[in-house]
């Protein structure tokens, strides 16, 4: 098992509104098998995004577990300190939000290439990599030295996404990685994220797309009002949902 969400519950205090609480999650438990792609779909406001953050520890959670089984050491992500949080970051667990998070005057192709610069490889092959990554996203080579400030919504996911897989984790966490896209470079980015199943990758996305959810999720997480509603198999999926 990859990882094993345990009794999560995630509540903001709204200091600014007289601390009122709001609740993002609330008591989801579910576990993830090794090499597995399971969805999280649900209403706008269900939580889908806060669950993934708690993952990723962008938020920190309330109460629960999240045991990650990183090699032969379990890691639980809702308690560890930051430095293991960094490190795990850095050599196992991949995110990628809706946005890119810029950095200025970088060009897109550098942006792909840093996580695995940081990792230690050399920058002409890192560069290379990222040239793949997006040449298969179908960025138009044109702007892979422009700066993605620039660029179109969709245009900055395929960066955003290029980067989340630059690095083969062993865990990514993808939240909303192609709603942007046109149904072109979508099927491209589901190609991309078939091969990083080949390639072992335990992967959790939230998505909108149903066709995306169709074509590589095994499992359908469905989260309601903060609350895991029921986990489906993907051919029980359209059934679920609509
Ligand atoms: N940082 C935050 N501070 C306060 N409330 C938050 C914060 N992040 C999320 N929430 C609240 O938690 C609830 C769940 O939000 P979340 O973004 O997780 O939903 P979602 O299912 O991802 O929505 P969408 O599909 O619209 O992106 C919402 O009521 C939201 O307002």
């Amino acid at each position: 098992m990859a990882l094993s969400i345990e009794n999560l519950s995630k509540t903001f205090e709204m200091h600014i509104l007289d601390n009122k609480r709001v609740v993002g999650v609330d008591d989801i438990s579910f576990t993830v098998d090794d090499g597995e792609f399971v969805a999280v779909v649900g209403e706008s406001g269900s939580g889908k995004s806060s669950l993934l953050k708690c993952i990723y520890r962008t938020y920190e959670p309330s109460s629960g577990a999240i045991v990650y089984q990183n090699g032969e050491r379990e890691v639980d992500l809702a308690t560890c300190d930051e430095r293991e949080i960094l490190r795990l970051r850095e050599n196992a667990i991949g995110y990628t939000s809706q946005f890119l998070t810029e950095i200025p005057r970088v060009p897109a192709v550098d942006v792909v290439a840093r996580p695995l610069r940081e990792q230690g490889m050399a920058t002409d092959v890192a560069r290379q990599r990222a040239e793949e990554l997006l040449s298969r996203l179908q960025l138009p080579s044109e702007l892979w030295e422009a700066y993605p400030a620039t660029f179109s919504g969709g245009e900055r996911q395929r960066v955003n996404l290029a980067q989340a897989l630059a690095t083969d984790p062993d865990l990514l966490l993808l939240d909303e990685p192609t709603s942007a896209l046109d149904p072109d470079t979508r099927e491209a980015a589901i190609e991309l994220l078939r091969d990083a199943l080949d390639d072992g990758t335990t992967v959790i996305g939230v998505f909108h797309n149903a066709d995306v959810v169709e074509a590589v999720a095994d499992r359908v997480v469905v989260v309601d009002q903060a609350r895991l509603q029921r986990i489906v198999d993907v051919d029980e999926y359209q059934e679920a949902v609509v």
